[in-house]
C-alpha cells in the first residue's frame, strides 16, 4: 500500500503491520513519541503520507488504573491528534480499540451500537479515544477487537507457555469469555479496510472484529497447553478469586457482523492461528 504510515513499531500490532506491508513508513517511540504528540502531527505534515493506522497504545490494564493520565495520553489525547493531522491531510486513519469499552453484563454478543461502559482506565481512555477520533472532521475507521496474541510482545498465550513450562497446575479465571484475534488477522483486515476506504471516500465508521469461537480464558489456556504439547492441569475459577487492580468484563463477546456486511471480512479462527504462532514460537506440533 502506498504511502502507508504504522504508529507503533514495537507492539502486536505494529510488528504484525510491519511484516504485511513491508513498503510502510513504521514510526516507533524513538521517531514519535506520543507522550508529544503535537509534535508528532507536526512530523505527520512533514511526511505527507497517504493513510495512518495507528498501532500504539497504552495496553498495561492494571497499570493503567496508577498511571491514569499517561494512559489517557496515549489512548485519547494523542490518537485525537493523529486522526486531526489525517484529517488536515484529507487521508484516511484508522484505529484500534477493545472489548473493554463494555462493562461485560448477560452473556449475547454486543453490536457497534451496544452501550458501553468499562470498568476500568485502560477501558475508559480507550472509549474516549474512539470519541476523539470519531470527532476529527476526517475519513475514519475504529476497529475494536479483543484478546490480542501473536508471537511478538506481550500477551496472553506468552504467558501460559511459560507459566505452564515451570508450573504442574494453573488457576485461570473461567467466568470471562471473549474472542482471542491473532494479531496478524488484525493487520490483515485493517490494511483491507485501508484499502476500500481509499477507494471508497464514504466509507469507515466503528466495527468490531475478533477471533471465533468465544470462549474463556480457562479454556483457552487449555487449548494453549494441549497444542503446545504441556502438561499443565488448568483449574477453572471465578474471576473474584484473581483479584487484580482494574476489572474486567465478563461478557467479552462482540458481534462482528457490520465489518463482514461492509467489508466482507469475517471472524478468523483463531484455534488455527494459535497453532501457527506455535509453530513461529518453535513449539513443534
Ligand atoms: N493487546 C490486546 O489484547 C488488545 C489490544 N487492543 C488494542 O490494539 C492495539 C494494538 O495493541 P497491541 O499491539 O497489543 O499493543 P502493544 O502493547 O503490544 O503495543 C503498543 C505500542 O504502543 C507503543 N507506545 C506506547 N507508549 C508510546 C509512546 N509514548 N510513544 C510511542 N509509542 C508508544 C509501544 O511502544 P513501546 O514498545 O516502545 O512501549 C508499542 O509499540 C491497541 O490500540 C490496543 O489498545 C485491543 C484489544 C486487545
Ligand atoms: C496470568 C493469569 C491470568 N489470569 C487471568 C487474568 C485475566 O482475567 C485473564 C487475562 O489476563 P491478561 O493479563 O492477559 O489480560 P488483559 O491484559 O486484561 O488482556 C486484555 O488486554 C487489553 C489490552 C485488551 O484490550 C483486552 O482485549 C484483553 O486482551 O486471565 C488467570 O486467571 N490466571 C493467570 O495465571
Ligand atoms: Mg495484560
Amino acid at each position: 500500500m502506498t504511502g502507508l504510515l504504522v504508529l507503533g513499531r514495537s507492539g502486536q500490532l505494529g510488528q504484525a503491520l510491519a511484516r504485511l506491508a513491508p513498503e510502510a513508513t513504521v514510526w516507533g517511540r524513538a521517531e514519535a513519541d506520543l507522550s508529544e504528540p503535537q509534535a508528532v502531527a507536526a512530523r505527520i505534515q512533514a511526511l505527507r503520507p497517504q493513510v495512518i493506522i495507528n498501532a500504539s497504545a497504552y495496553t498495561a490494564v492494571d497499570r493503567a488504573e496508577s498511571e491514569p493520565e499517561a494512559a489517557a495520553m496515549l489512548n485519547a489525547t494523542a490518537p485525537g491528534l493523529l486522526a486531526g493531522a489525517a484529517a488536515d491531510l484529507g487521508i484516511p486513519f484508522l484505529h484500534v480499540s477493545t472489548d473493554y469499552v463494555f462493562d461485560g453484563t448477560g452473556d449475547n454478543a454486543r453490536d457497534e451500537d451496544a452501550p458501553t461502559g468499562p470498568l476500568g482506565v485502560y477501558g475508559q481512555t480507550k472509549l474516549e479515544g474512539e470519541g476523539r477520533v470519531a470527532a476529527c472532521g476526517g475519513q475514519w475507521a475504529v476497529m475494536r477487537t479483543s484478546w490480542v496474541f501473536s508471537p511478538d510482545g506481550a500477551n496472553f498465550v506468552k504467558t501460559m507457555l511459560r507459566l505452564g513450562a515451570e508450573r504442574d497446575r494453573i488457576n485461570v479465571v473461567a467466568d470471562q469469555v471473549g474472542g482471542p484475534t491473532a494479531a496478524h488477522r488484525i493487520a490483515a483486515a485493517l490494511l483491507e479496510m485501508a484499502r476500500q476506504m481509499q477507494a471508497d471516500r464514504g466509507k469507515g465508521g466503528l466495527y468490531h472484529f475478533s477471533g471465533a469461537p468465544d470462549v474463556s480464558w480457562a479454556d483457552f489456556a487449555r487449548r494453549i497447553f494441549a497444542r503446545a504439547g504441556l502438561d499443565c492441569a488448568v483449574q477453572d475459577i471465578p474471576g473474584s478469586d484473581y483479584p487484580t487492580p482494574a476489572r474486567r468484563p465478563a461478557n467479552s463477546r462482540l458481534d462482528c457482523s457490520r465489518i463482514a456486511r461492509d467489508f466482507g471480512i469475517a471472524r478468523p479462527d483463531w484455534q488455527a492461528d494459535l497453532d501457527q504462532v506455535l509453530t513461529q514460537l518453535g513449539y513443534a506440533r
